[in-house]
């Protein structure tokens, strides 16, 4: 068994810290203190702006009485604590390419749910016996055409390629409908986005524009279209994925998750990861690397880049009351040492079971606590579209993401993640625990 590289598991740099208590014990004391002397001096000073002073110190009052609202402010002000800036998406770096991200994945997300919402979703099995769907391939023309219009010098490694579509003119042209209507509801972000695609023969080039080989040097994007396909199929979770990494790192990462519930105080259930055809759903999660991770609704319209909620993983005092979440093909998630890692740990509920990368967003808002993902084949890589974005994610929230061995997952290897194995996500002061049952539960098999 490798042990855990010491100086892959340091938390993240940014990992969120709201503002601290201390931090806003001082500040309201300071206030306090200060108050009467400040509002003294205006009115001194100034006796006949009466109403101005009136109102600021209505102002400091109200920031010293109410917490939540003076450690808001601190965290947009990285005041008075070194850690506040993870909190806050306030963009020094990656403004432009959070925002692009951003609007890909909504309009990306508007054509998967149509795609959702009907009954033939004109699924074709790829070499490798997964399915993919008119969804798959027109999601990633929609999302490639973004970033080219953006980017056009950047790498791009994305899951799907125009093979199928070369010999199949009828699924070729059902896709092509479907993409020619896709746009945001807004026009000045459609045009952020470059407009609609060009032609039919166009779309099929853009597919093609995925097929990187990936690696250590300079900026690449990864796309999952659809992530969770077999989710997607079953009426169950999906997401639809975008990460930046620059040299080898996870720099950005975006997550369409149309099926998930917008609150993020909503706990996982069970029941999450089947038969949700209700609208009224989906979250988009995002994060940039040092600048933490947020939520927000999953739209069709322009956004506000740096706003959103921000989000952080639940702290966990009592680790037999932590949630934890699993794939639901057994074929891709050993369940069996899932729940043998459950029953160690003195964790009494089943694993919420669901598809796709909406179970790194989920744990990373607090809803779901601790995602496994114990490898089942030997010689299965992971690929990382299937977890760049949601490792960013997590880690942006307080979490830590390692392989089973302890080991950072490794985006700068190529398209897999050749170097690791299976995927161990926990919030950061638990994390070193659970690796140690996984480790022992696996140990047959490291
Ligand atoms: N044997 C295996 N082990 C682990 N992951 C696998 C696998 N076979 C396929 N996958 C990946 O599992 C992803 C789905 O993950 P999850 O089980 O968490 O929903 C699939 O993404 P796609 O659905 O995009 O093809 C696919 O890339
Ligand atoms: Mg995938």
């Amino acid at each position: 068994m490798s042990s855990p590289s010491p100086h892959k598991l340091l938390p993240s740099a940014c990992s969120p810290s709201p503002a601290s208590p201390s931090s806003s014990r001082k500040l309201r004391l300071i206030l306090f203190l200060f108050l009467p002397a400040i509002v003294l001096i205006l009115s001194l000073l100034f006796p006949s702006t009466g109403a101005a002073t009136a109102s600021l110190s209505l102002f400091i009052g109200r920031l010293v009485h109410q917490p939540g609202q003076l450690s808001s402010i601190l965290r947009q002000t990285r005041f008075f604590s070194q850690h506040t800036p993870a909190a806050t998406m306030r963009l020094d770096k990656y403004e432009k390419e959070l925002q692009i991200a951003q609007l890909a994945v909504q309009r990306a997300s508007i054509l998967t749910k149509r795609v959702f919402h009907e009954k033939a979703k004109g699924t074709v099995d790829k070499n490798d016996k997964s399915p993919v769907t008119i969804g798959d391939f027109g999601a990633q023309a929609l999302i490639i055409a973004a970033l080219q219009h953006n980017f056009p010098g950047d790498a791009i490694v994305a899951e799907e390629e125009s093979a199928k579509l070369k010999e199949d003119a009828n699924l070729k042209s059902t896709i092509w409908d479907l993409v020619k209507d896709i746009k945001l509801d807004d026009a000045a972000a459609e045009e952020l986005l470059g407009g609609p695609i060009k032609d039919v023969d166009a779309m099929v080039e853009l597919i093609d524009k995925g097929n990187s080989p990936g690696g250590s040097q300079g900026r690449i994007w990864a796309i999952d279209p659809i992530d969770g396909t077999k989710g997607f199929l079953r009426g169950g979770q999906y997401a639809v994925c975008l990460a930046l990494m620059v040299d080898g790192d996870v720099k950005v990462g975006a997550l369409g998750c149309p099926n998930l519930p917008i609150d993020d105080s909503a706990r996982l259930t069970t029941g999450i990861g089947e038969n949700q055809t209700d609208e009224g759903h989906g979250v988009l999660f995002s994060a940039v690397q040092g600048h933490g991770a947020m939520s927000r609704a999953l739209a069709t319209v322009n956004l506000d880049v740096e706003a959103g909620t921000p989000i952080s993983m639940r702290a966990i005092d009592d680790l037999t009351k932590a949630n934890f979440c699993e794939s639901v093909e057994a074929g891709h998630s050993s369940h069996g040492d899932q729940a043998a890692i459950s029953q160690k740990l003195g964790i009494t509920a089943p694993s919420v079971r669901m598809d796709s990368q909406a179970k790194y967003g989920s744990i990373a808002r607090g809803a779901g606590d601790i995602y496994l993902r114990l490898p089942v084949s030997a010689t299965y890589q992971e690929k990382i579209w299937d977890h760049a974005a949601g490792d960013l994610i997590v880690r942006e929230s307080g979490g830590q993401v390692t392989d089973i061995h302890g080991k950072r997952l490794d985006f700068s290897i190529g398209r897999t993640l050749a170097g690791n194995k299976g995927v161990v996500a926990a919030p950061l002061a638990v994390h070193g625990k659970v690796l140690e049952v996984v480790q022992e539960v696996l140990s047959a098999k490291l």
